[in-house]
């Protein structure tokens, strides 16, 4: 039996179809993604393909992961030649060879978000922009906007006749490009951009590559926009061996430009383009499919799909209407918890969904307190936030100023009108006399052409070295605390909007309470804290944090970023009108976005193999305020039927009760105080009802990177319990317990 054997006849159709443009259009869980990887192997295999002639392009870095995964199962010899990766990660290889030709140095910044609005902050000052009226956020989203349709400034400019604030943003994106031009950067858009500006205007480069990726395929191709299939289709032209698969139902990506007549108008773009559509689904239970096509059954502008499974009825639908977000959270948990308590499922069969990315934290709280490993997919972990990694950068150059990293991270933050080409001038020197960077700064009327940046970078070096000396009479925190106050963090934070610093203030009064328990730690055990030794902690902490990547943890993530993924159980949280579908769009008259919305929920509800549970509350936080919301208009296009608890919907239609203090509110109270007041050393662990690390002192534990050792210490923290555990090799060391996953041995 042959690999393709397990392929159906639509399936098998597709794979043999290796010449020509090809669309592979098919709702979810057909199995496109495994047409794509059988592909792959059929080419190598049976056409005798060289693998270097293939190119596989999906959208996360995740679902690159993956695909190539399946590939290099299947795909013995070679297969490490195939080009498998993202539209971005493609474009950054080839540009990183090409890009000197468009008059870039091929050793390029690849600006992030944060650079950006850094960028565009300074560019508005510079112009004299008022930010109130134009504001940052918005800006970028033009220019964002421009280039994924190959919009460059000079034409931006031409279609913004006699429209003053359109002028206005041209004037913004013509010095934005200049900027980073000068400082030889390119932001997100600009990879594909410029990767096809080049293959367009250089036909040695374009033939290269035309030559080299004969075949061609796209997963999730309903989500390219206009710069990715220019790129595609620029790179096809020669041989014209494109493959794509995706699903008009799952266009979820409009608000970046995607377009979906890329998939409807594929036949139009290909005239010999065959098409073919799978219709048995083998992913989820009946129940699930049927939940999901009953949802997606109410957008209007799509092509009519029917999927079918034969995996049987399985169980019913799961759902729960809570009283506020934290009940919410608390019962996902627990049911996660019991699950796999009783050995139904390991943590990595749970994938917890959510519309916004701040949903995330209560489930993250919850989570840690009940001991479960759990991965935060692409949002940002607690070492990881800027705050965090600023605060941390200024102790560190406290410390010692050796990290040129830390160092240079700070010396404009808040800003103080250090320049970048100032930070230049200091680096080239410090390279010249091989000192470090701070060295450089200390010394900075040596500099040559430093000029007017001079008494900024004395001003620099002068508050870091009252810190130093502060350093040696205060407490960490005491000296956290006047960093903020002195270099008025806080302040700057709220200049980018109030909600935003917010949740980073929140994460600052953490970063506080960790440098408390750090402090009292040492105390208890008769040592004197020190900066160098909350640091190393923290290094610790943060360095296991990403020892997640191989073992078992419960996955939680926006629907963005949960396309094209599977999980045995999945919870699909915060179904409320307001939050899902957004109320951005439950208020606005535009039904298209509502239909994004919808696409949005099919997703979610397909991600689900053998159970899905759906939840809601009536009460939930969102941005600082109570908001009370009625169940989200998907869950009533559910059949009844499907549901396991139908009866809950009852619940709905009774009185709203009178707000009080939330039971989350309380919560967030309490754990408040609790993280305030000092840890207490917890001598004898009861662990009972999945409270506690799961062992006691004086056990002896296996650790993934340091081995075997005895943990000698069990503190109660805020948040997680820090043990201390003396390995026989690795010496002692003092970790959190849910991310050290400790074995009791
Ligand atoms: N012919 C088949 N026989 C058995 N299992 C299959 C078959 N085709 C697909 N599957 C399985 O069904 C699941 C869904 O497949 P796949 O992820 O390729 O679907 P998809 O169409 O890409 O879904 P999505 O639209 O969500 O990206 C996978 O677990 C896959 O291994
Ligand atoms: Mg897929």
């Amino acid at each position: 039996m042959s690999i393709y054997d397990t392929l159906n006849e639509q399936q098998r159709e597709a794979v043999y179809h290796t010449e020509g443009p090809l669309l592979i259009l098919a709702g979810a869980g057909s199995g496109k993604t495994r047409v794509l990887t059988h592909r792959i192997a059929y080419l190598i295999e049976e056409k005798g393909v060289n693998p270097w002639n293939i190119l596989a392009i999906t959208f996360t870095n995740k679902a690159a992961g993956e695909m190539r995964e399946r590939v290099d199962n299947l795909v013995g010899f070679g297969s490490e030649s195939i080009w498998v990766s993202t539209f971005h990660s493609t474009c950054v290889r080839i540009l990183r060879r090409h890009i000197d030709r468009l008059g870039y140095d091929t050793n390029f910044t690849i600006y992030d978000t944060d650079d950006q609005k850094t960028l565009m902050r300074d560019i508005c000052k510079y112009l004299q922009i008022d930010t109130k009226i134009y504001r940052e956020r918005n800006l970028l989203a033009a220019i964002s906007a421009a280039k994924n349709e190959m919009i460059s400034p000079k034409e931006f400019r031409l279609r913004a006749e006699g429209d003053f604030s359109r002028q206005k943003i041209a004037t913004v994106y013509e010095e934005y490009e200049k900027q980073m031009q000068a400082n030889n950067a390119l932001d997100f858009d600009d990879l594909l951009v410029k990767a096809v500006q080049l293959l367009k205007t250089q036909p040695d480069v374009l033939d290269y590559y035309q030559e080299r990726f004969r075949y061609i395929m796209v997963d999730e191709y309903q989500d390219t926009n206009n710069v990715q299939f220019q790129f595609v289709s620029t790179l096809a032209a020669k041989y014209r061996n494109l493959c794509v698969v995706g699903d008009d139902d799952q266009s979820i990506y409009k608000f970046r430009g995607a377009d979906i007549r890329n998939i409807l108008n594929f036949e139009n773009v290909f005239e010999d383009a065959r098409v073919i559509k799978l219709e048995q689904n083998y992913r989820s239970t009946s129940t699930i499919l049927d939940a999901a096509n009953a949802v997606i059954r109410n957008n209007r502008g799509r092509k009519d799909k029917t999927l079918w499974t034969d995996n049987g009825q399985g169980e019913k639908i799961e759902f729960r209407q809570f009283d506020t977000g934290f009940d919410e959270a608390e019962y996902i948990v627990g049911d996660i918890r019991g699950h796999v308590d009783s050995g139904d499922c390991s943590y990595n069969d749970n994938a917890i969904l959510y519309r916004t990315n701040a949903q995330s934290r209560l489930f993250e709280e919850k989570l840690v307190s009940a001991n479960i490993p759990y991965k935060l997919v692409g949002g940002v972990n607690f070492y990881a936030r800027r705050e965090i990694k600023d605060l941390l950068a200024y102790l560190k150059t406290i410390d010692n100023g050796r990290d040129d990293l830390a160092v240079r991270r700070i010396i404009n933050v808040p800003k103080r009108g250090i320049g970048l080409t100032s930070v230049n001038r200091v680096q080239e020197y410090a390279l010249q006399r091989e000192i470090s960077f701070y060295e450089a700064v200390l010394g900075a009327d040596l500099i040559p052409g430093i000029g007017r940046g001079l008494s900024r970078l004395e001003s620099f070096a002068a508050l870091i070295e009252h810190f130093k000396e502060e350093a040696g009479r205060m407490s960490i925190l005491e000296l956290l605390e006047d960093i903020i106050e002195t270099t008025g963090y806080i302040e700057e934070l709220k200049t980018e909007g109030e909600i935003e610093a917010e949740a980073r203030i929140e994460n600052i009064d953490e970063l506080k309470n960790k440098a408390a328990d750090y402090e009292e730690g040492c105390h208890e055990r008769g040592e004197t804290p020190t900066l160098g030794g909350f640091l190393e902690e923290v290094a610790l902490v943060a360095d296991i944090d990403s020892l997640d990547e191989d073992s078992d943890y419960v996955v939680l993530m926006t629907l963005h970023s949960a396309k094209g993924l599977e999980f045995p159980h999945v919870y699909l949280a915060g179904m409320e009108d307001g939050l899902f579908p957004s109320y951005m769009t439950v208020t606005s008259d535009n039904p298209e976005e509502l239909e994004e919305e919808r696409r949005l929920c099919y997703v979610g509800i397909t991600r689900a193999m053998k159970q899905l549970t759906l939840t809601c509350a009536r009460r939930r936080m969102v941005r600082g305020e109570t908001q009370y919301n009625k169940m989200s208009r998907f869950l009533k296009e559910i059949p009844m039927e499907l549901l396991s608890t139908g009866m809950k919907f009852e619940k709905e239609e009774k009185e709203e009760e009178t707000p009080r203090q939330s039971s989350w509110q309380q919560a967030k109270q309490a754990f408040h105080t609790k993280a305030f007041s000092s840890p207490r050393p917890v001598q004898q662990f009861k662990v009972a009802g999945g409270n506690g690390p799961g062992y006691d002192v004086g056990d002896r534990v296996r650790h993934v990177k340091f081995g075997e050792g005895l943990v000698t210490a069990i503190v109660e923290g805020g948040r997680d319990y820090e043990v201390t555990v003396e390995f026989d090799k690795a010496g002692t060391k003092k970790m959190f317990a849910a991310f050290a996953k400790l074995q009791k041995i």
